[in-house]
């Protein structure tokens, strides 16, 4: 077995390049054969995955080993979906998570502890599939894959205000990426206007007029930890939609605080959507992100689906997680 190993060392405020280094040691001492490469830039990783898809899809060999945030992880997925080799036979991912929100490692059960987190790989005989995200935007004529959540509005403003605040880095090193999560919501709740959405499920159409958390999820968790999407997981081919209105300030705080405590998608303050298809379109300009990333400011008309993946690292049971 070899690994194709990309690092992103700026994940997590740095975090990530203490873990390589304790992950190389490890892999040095098991002679364990493996190549690295370190990003150089934003969205690097985008095209290493994309040169190891061509190089190596389709190897039974191959795993492609991951070590960052969800950003990377998300880059490296659509990198190696670019090429249609690794469409047909995917190149399995190994996943090390070092950044703030840690929430694909959340959902699937990976061990914080990048050693440990290695064990999980180690201990793989054979990949375990999961259900991934896939969506197609027809305004920009796009498409790609994620394995967490696409967000527009609210949950997009706040992404955008996480990634560029100082705040970030300082409660990273303290482990609390959630706080900053929390602590950026509320400065997006003065400069979020609710927006026109359209909503399609099963030839079903539904329209919000003051819309402004609309969240498809793969798995329960979003920004660090908060259960956005109880009712899905990666291993269900379903996506979860959770679209909440923006009516007035006492409601919009009931379903903040539902929202914090993992209640928001259940409560009669939301509408949920479970299926394995989607659609959604806005009418207005607004922000998006997708595993964390940002989108943009743009208008959308996404359809979404799901296909599966296959990961190469033993998850924790419920109780290990
Ligand atoms: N060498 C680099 N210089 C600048 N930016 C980089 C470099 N390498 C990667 N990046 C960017 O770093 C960003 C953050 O990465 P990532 O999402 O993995 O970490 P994080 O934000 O700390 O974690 P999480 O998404 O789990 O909260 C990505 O958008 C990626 O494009």
């Amino acid at each position: 077995m070899h690994f194709s190993i990309i690092i992103n060392e700026i994940a997590g405020g740095g975090n990530a390049k203490v873990a390589w280094q304790k992950v190389k040691a490890r892999l040095d001492q098991l002679k364990i054969n493996y190549t690295f490469q370190i990003t150089k830039a934003a969205d690097h990783a985008t095209y290493l995955g994309r040169k190891l898809a061509d190089r190596f899809a389709g190897s039974s060999d191959e795993i492609v080993l991951v070590i960052g945030g969800d950003g990377t992880l998300h880059q490296v997925l659509n990198g190696l979906m670019k090429s249609e080799a690794n469409r047909k036979h995917p190149l399995p991912i190994a996943y090390i998570a070092c950044g703030t929100g840690n929430d694909f490692a959340r959902g699937y059960g990976i061990n914080l502890d990048p050693l440990a987190a290695l064990d999980q790989i180690l201990a793989a005989k054979q990949a375990t599939l999961i259900s991934i995200g896939h969506y197609f935007e027809a305004i920009k004529n796009e498409e790609g894959f994620f394995f967490n959540n696409i967000g527009i509005g609210f949950d997009a403003s706040i992404v955008s205000r996480t990634n560029n605040s100082k705040q970030k880095k300082k409660l990273n090193h303290f482990h609390l990426g959630h706080l900053s999560y929390l602590a950026n919501a509320i400065g997006a709740l003065y400069n979020q206007e609710p927006f026109e959405l359209m909503v399609e499920n099963q030839h079903h159409r539904d329209f919000y007029r003051k819309s402004y958390i609309v969240i498809v999820s793969n798995h329960p968790f979003i920004g660090g930890g908060f259960k956005i999407a109880p009712d899905t997981s990666l291993y269900d081919p379903n996506l979860e939609l959770v679209v909440a209105e923006r009516k007035n300030w006492v409601l919009t705080l009931i379903q903040l605080w539902r929202f914090a405590r993992g209640k928001l998608a259940h409560s009669r303050f939301a509408h949920r959507y479970h299926a394995k298809q989607l659609r959604y379109s806005t009418t207005s300009l607004e922000f998006g992100q997708m595993d964390g990333e940002e989108m943009g400011n743009r208008f959308v008309d996404l359809t979404f689906d799901t296909i599966a993946y296959p990961i190469w690292e033993v998850p924790l049971t419920k109780k290990e997680n």
